[in-house]
């Protein structure tokens, strides 16, 4: 399980630390320059002549950082200059540029940048504060770092200098950030960042790394409101924080790695999600299911089970004018490993489904979760038999018919048009899963005056709302999948860009209906558990697109990194759901 605490919850957690006199700024610092040492050399490597062509700016195969458009060997910018030829390991002669804000997280960079001096970097500080901090100011001095101010050098200056840097540590704030970066950190920051934007595809610039976080994220909410200067890498102390798990912020971290400060945040026994601002007993305010997370949530049925007591999913999907996504979700819950799964729908859809899947069955009974929605459209008149059967299953799963008359709630999946047929409050066993466009109608509908571009500038705030309005755990779908639930938010990176597919939804809709039905009792004990098997479902989505894909996604997983076209190449949706079985297979075998 990845963890990610709030900044007070960081603070709350070093106190002690603090009192009993432990040097975590010291610890910080090292550790930081360190990573920035590897990097370096490591970047100096894949540059020199005779040495592979290496990606740039993004993640290599191996989790090492290289060059993000293939460069021939010895296409270095400036020959074997600072970013030329060096043994393995030398970094002498490489040029850093320190950004440097009041607080201590100038305080980490001054400190690491006087280490990266004593090994033979150049190293400028850029002040972008009047006083900065005192000690780490000495130190880098003392080890024969140059500063200057930003109030007395003007920011095109800067910017040139940066362009001329291997590497550079942004060190203007850290968990004490306040709002979007004030001048003139504001200023360089937005600089520095439209030029590199400017710069051709794969050209070379330098290696960003942020220290703790990127400058001028929401470090606890993971909206970006104001310039921030995009990381290769992100450095954070002592526990990853919600803006380098959410987006749109991770986005913006790079690769991440997490300093072990002693601060036992991820140590304690965590039993549930807390809202940021709470202490840290009430456990990690976002929180990241990886493979043996979800091993311990799937049900693997025993020797005694059959179809019914291992869940029969209810499939209500598709229409004459879209049948595939009747095929895609049914596909999705059959192939997850459902007991058995009904669909109902239209006759000629119907038949098109068993045609693809005849294990399916076409007559109404009993179900342990219901999948509704997935290509029905709304507003459409020709799809008022598949509302019908949506608003009865909706009745049924929110409590609104009587137990004696359903025979008792189950979960459901409430995607697509069905999102907009939820008219009653919902039971957290309940997962709507919309896109942002789909989440922006439904709070539209709920009143609020929000737009699209609002969602996706505060996807947590829109998912916690939207869960909060209707009482429905939320999935909301994205490159990094935000859940909202009764314990807490996850947010899940786990899939490869060429996951956003027409179908895909489809197919987790099935999928997750499949995890529900399985586990159906123990949702509507433990309403918290909805969220986790949502999540649970997003990882096994995710896999299996990287299985069909041909890439690999572990290197981000581990990096805790937002996802990203960095390897494999396109995926249909129907092939996601028939890679499912081995997906399961390789998670319950800890592959
Ligand atoms: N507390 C600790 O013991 C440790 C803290 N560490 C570092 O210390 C950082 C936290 O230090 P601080 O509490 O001093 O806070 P920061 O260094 O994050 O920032 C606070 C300073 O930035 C200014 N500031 C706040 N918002 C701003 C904005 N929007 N635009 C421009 N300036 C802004 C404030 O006026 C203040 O001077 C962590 O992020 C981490 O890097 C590490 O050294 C590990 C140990
Ligand atoms: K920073």
């Amino acid at each position: 399980m990845i963890e990610a605490w709030t900044a007070p919850d960081v603070r709350a957690a070093e106190k002690p630390l603090l009192a009993a006199g432990e040097p975590l700024m010291s610890r910080a610092a090292h550790a930081l320059a360190a990573t920035v040492l590897r990097d370096v050399a490591a970047r100096r490597r894949s540059l020199a002549p005779g040495s592979p062509p290496r990606l740039r700016g993004g993640l290599g195969s191996d989790g090492l950082p290289g060059e993000a458009a293939v460069r021939g060997p010895g296409a270095g910018r400036r020959g074997a200059g600072a970013r030329g030829a060096g043994a393995r390991g030398d970094v002498r002669g490489a040029r850093a540029v320190l950004l440097v804000g009041a607080g201590n997280n100038g305080g980490d960079t001054l400190f690491a940048g006087a280490l990266l001096a004593r090994r033979g970097l150049a190293v400028t500080a850029v002040l972008a504060a009047p006083r900065v901090h005192d000690a780490g100011l000495a130190a880098l001095r003392a080890a024969g770092g140059r500063v200057v101010s930003l109030f007395d050098v003007r920011v095109p200056v800067v910017v040139a200098e940066v362009a001329e840097a291997d590497v550079v540590l942004d060190g203007l704030v850290g968990i004490g950030a306040h709002g979007v970066l004030r001048p003139p950190a504001g200023g360089l920051v937005r600089a520095l960042a439209d030029a590199r934007a400017a710069l051709p595809h794969g050209a070379p610039r330098p290696w960003v790394v942020a220290v703790d976080v990127p400058s001028g994220i929401g470090v606890d909410d993971g909206t970006v409101a104001g310039p921030v200067l995009p990381a290769d890498r992100t450095v954070t102390f002592g526990a990853l924080k919600p803006g380098l798990v959410l987006p749109p912020a991770v986005h913006l971290a790079g690769i991440v790695e997490v300093v072990d400060l002693g601060l036992g945040l991820g140590d304690r026994r965590v039993t549930g999600g807390g809202a940021p601002g709470r202490s840290p007993a009430s456990g990690p305010a976002v929180r990241r299911l990886e493979a043996r997370d979800v091993a311990a949530l799937l049900r693997v049925p025993g020797p005694r089970d059959h179809k019914y007591t291992r869940g029969v999913v209810g499939v209500v999907a598709g229409t004459e004018a879209f049948p595939g996504a009747a095929v895609l979700a049914v596909s999705g819950a059959a192939r997850a490993g459902a007991g058995m799964v009904r669909y109902l729908g239209p006759e000629s859809v119907g038949a098109l489904v068993l045609g693809r899947r005849p294990e399916v069955v076409t007559t109404g009974g009993r179900v342990q979760s219901w999948v509704l929605g997935p290509g029905v459209p709304a507003d459409d008149d020709a799809a008022d038999d598949q509302g019908r059967r949506i608003f009865g299953a909706l009745a049924a799963v929110t409590g609104l018919l009587s137990a004696d008359v359903t025979g008792g709630a189950v979960p459901a999946v409430v995607d697509a048009g069905a999102i907009e047929l939820v008219e009653h409050r919902c039971p957290p066993s309940v997962v709507i899963t919309p896109h942002a466009g789909e989440l922006t109608a439904l709070m539209q509908r709920l009143g609020h005056g929000v737009d699209r571009a609002g969602v996706e500038a505060e996807p947590l705030r829109w998912a916690r709302a939207a869960h909060e309005a209707t009482g429905a755990t939320v999935l909301l779908k994205g490159s990094v999948t935000v859940i909202a639930g009764q314990d807490g938010v996850f947010a899940q990176a786990d899939g490869p860009a060429w996951l956003a597919t027409a179908g895909a939804g489809d197919v987790l809709a099935g999928l997750l209906g499949t995890l529900l039905a399985s586990r159906s009792a123990d949702v509507l004990a433990r309403p918290g558990l909805a969220a986790e098997l949502a999540a649970a479902a997003v990882l096994l989505h995710g896999r299996a697109a990287w299985a069909v894909s041909g890439g690999s996604g572990d290197a981000q997983a581990r990096a805790g990194a937002g996802t990203g076209a960095r390897a494999g190449g396109p995926v249909v949706a129907l092939d996601v759901a028939d890679a499912l079985p081995a997906a399961i297979a390789d998670v319950l075998a800890g592959a």
